[in-house]
C-alpha cells in the first residue's frame, strides 16, 4: 500500500510541476477558435497572448471573448454578480493580444497555433517560431484534420509537438483530443493531456490520423449531407430538423457547417481529397465551392447555407 501510495505522490507531483511549468500560453489565430482557447486558458489562471495577423482582428477578437465571458458569468454567477465580476475582470487580465508571434514565442511555454486550415501556412509559422521558442517551449496545432506529422516536419522540436483539437464553441464543447505522432514525447504528450484537463476540458487521446477520432466520424456524415441536398434528396432546412428531432442533435449538419465556417469546411474537404483523391465522396463540392466564392463563410460573414443578417 505504501508503495502505491508513494507512485501516486510522485505522479501527482510530477503532473503538478508539468502544470506549472506551462505559465504562459502563446494563442495563435484570433478567430473563432484562438478566441475561444484563449479564453479557457485564461479563466483557468493561465497567462495568454494571442496573436493574429493585424491589430484589428486581435482587437475584435479581443471583443468576441468578452462578450463570451458576458454568457459565461450570466449563467455561472447569476446569484452573485461581485463574484461574476471579479472572474471576468481577472480572466480579462490574464489576457494580452499582439501581431508579433516571433516576439511573443521567444517567452512562451506553450504555443497553440489556430490559424487558417493550410498545410503549407501552419508549417512556415511553426519553423519561424521553432527558431526563437525556448528550448521547452511546446508546440501544439488545433488542426481538424491535417496530420500533426506534417505540420512538425518543419520543426526541429518534433519531440515538442503534438495535438490539441478543441471543439466551437470552445468554452461550451467539454472535450479535447490530446493527439501524438511518433516523435512526441510522452513527458510532451502528458503535460498536454494535463493543460487539457487544466482549462477543465475532459481529454481524449488519439493516434495521428486523419480526423483522430470525432471528425473521422463527422466528416464522412456532413459530406453525406452536402451529396444528398446536392442531389435533390431533401432541403437544407429538412436534413436539419431530421438530424436534430431524428438523431437527437443539437444542430443539423447545415447549421453546423455555418456554425464552424464553409471556409474551414472546405479546406478540410479539399484536404481529404488530396489524400484520398479516389473516395468518392470527398470530391469537391460545387455547392459548398461556390458559397466560399460568394464569401458566404457561414455565421462568420452573416450568411451561408443560411442568413444571419440581423
Ligand atoms: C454540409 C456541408 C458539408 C461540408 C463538408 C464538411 C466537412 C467538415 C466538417 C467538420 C468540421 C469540424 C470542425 C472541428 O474540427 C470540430 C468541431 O468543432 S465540430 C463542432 C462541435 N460543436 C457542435 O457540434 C456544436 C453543436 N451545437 C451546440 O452545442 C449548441 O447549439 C450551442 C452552440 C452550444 C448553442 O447552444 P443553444 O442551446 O443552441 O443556444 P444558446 O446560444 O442559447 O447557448 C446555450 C448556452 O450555451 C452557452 N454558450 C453558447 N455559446 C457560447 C459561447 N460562444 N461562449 C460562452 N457560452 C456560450 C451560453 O451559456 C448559452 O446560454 P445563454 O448565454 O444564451 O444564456
Ligand atoms: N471552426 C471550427 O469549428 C474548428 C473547430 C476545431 C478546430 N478548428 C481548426 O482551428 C483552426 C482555426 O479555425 P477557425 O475556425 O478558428 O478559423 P478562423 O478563420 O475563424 O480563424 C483563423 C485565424 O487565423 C488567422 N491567421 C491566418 N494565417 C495566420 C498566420 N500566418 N499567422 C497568424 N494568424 C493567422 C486569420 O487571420 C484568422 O483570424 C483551423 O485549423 C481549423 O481546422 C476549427
Amino acid at each position: 500500500m505504501a508503495f502505491a501510495t508513494s507512485a501516486l505522490v510522485r505522479s501527482l507531483s510530477t503532473s503538478a510541476s508539468r502544470q506549472a511549468a506551462i505559465k504562459h500560453v502563446t494563442v495563435i489565430g484570433g478567430g473563432l477558435m484562438g478566441t475561444g482557447i484563449t479564453q479557457v486558458a485564461a479563466q483557468s489562471g493561465h497567462n495568454v497572448t494571442m496573436c493574429d495577423v493585424s491589430d484589428d482582428i486581435v482587437q475584435k477578437g479581443l471583443a468576441r471573448i468578452q462578450d463570451s465571458l458576458k454568457r459565461v458569468v450570466k449563467k455561472k454567477y447569476k446569484d452573485d454578480p461581485t463574484a461574476g465580476q471579479k472572474f471576468f475582470d481577472s480572466t480579462m487580465e490574464n489576457i494580452r493580444i499582439d501581431t508579433n508571434v516571433e516576439r511573443v514565442a521567444a517567452s512562451t511555454d506553450l504555443v497553440i497555433e489556430a490559424i487558417i486550415e493550410n498545410l503549407d501556412i501552419k508549417q512556415k509559422l511553426f519553423s519561424s517560431l521553432d527558431k526563437v521558442a525556448p528550448q521547452h517551449t511546446i508546440f501544439a496545432s488545433n488542426t481538424s484534420s491535417l496530420p500533426i506529422k506534417d505540420i512538425a516536419s518543419t520543426c526541429e522540436r518534433q519531440d515538442r509537438f503534438g495535438g490539441l483539437h478543441f471543439f466551437n464553441p470552445v468554452p461550451v464543447m467539454k472535450l479535447v483530443e490530446v493527439v501524438r505522432f511518433g516523435a512526441t514525447s510522452n513527458e510532451t504528450f502528458q503535460s498536454l493531456t494535463d493543460f487539457g484537463q487544466a482549462v477543465g476540458k475532459t481529454t481524449v487521446s488519439c493516434k495521428d490520423t486523419p480526423g483522430f477520432i470525432v471528425n473521422r466520424l463527422l466528416v464522412p456524415y456532413m459530406m453525406e449531407a452536402v451529396r444528398m441536398l446536392e442531389r435533390g434528396d431533401a432541403s437544407a432546412k429538412d436534413i436539419d430538423v431530421a438530424m436534430k428531432l431524428g438523431a437527437g442533435y443539437p444542430m443539423g449538419p447545415f447549421e453546423l457547417t455555418d456554425y464552424v465556417g464553409i471556409d474551414t469546411c472546405k479546406f478540410i474537404m479539399d484536404g481529404w481529397h488530396e489524400l484520398d483523391p479516389d473516395q468518392p465522396l470527398f470530391k469537391p463540392s460545387e455547392l459548398v465551392n461556390k458559397l466560399v466564392a460568394e464569401g458566404k463563410l457561414g455565421m462568420k460573414s452573416g450568411e451561408g447555407f443560411y442568413s444571419y443578417k440581423k
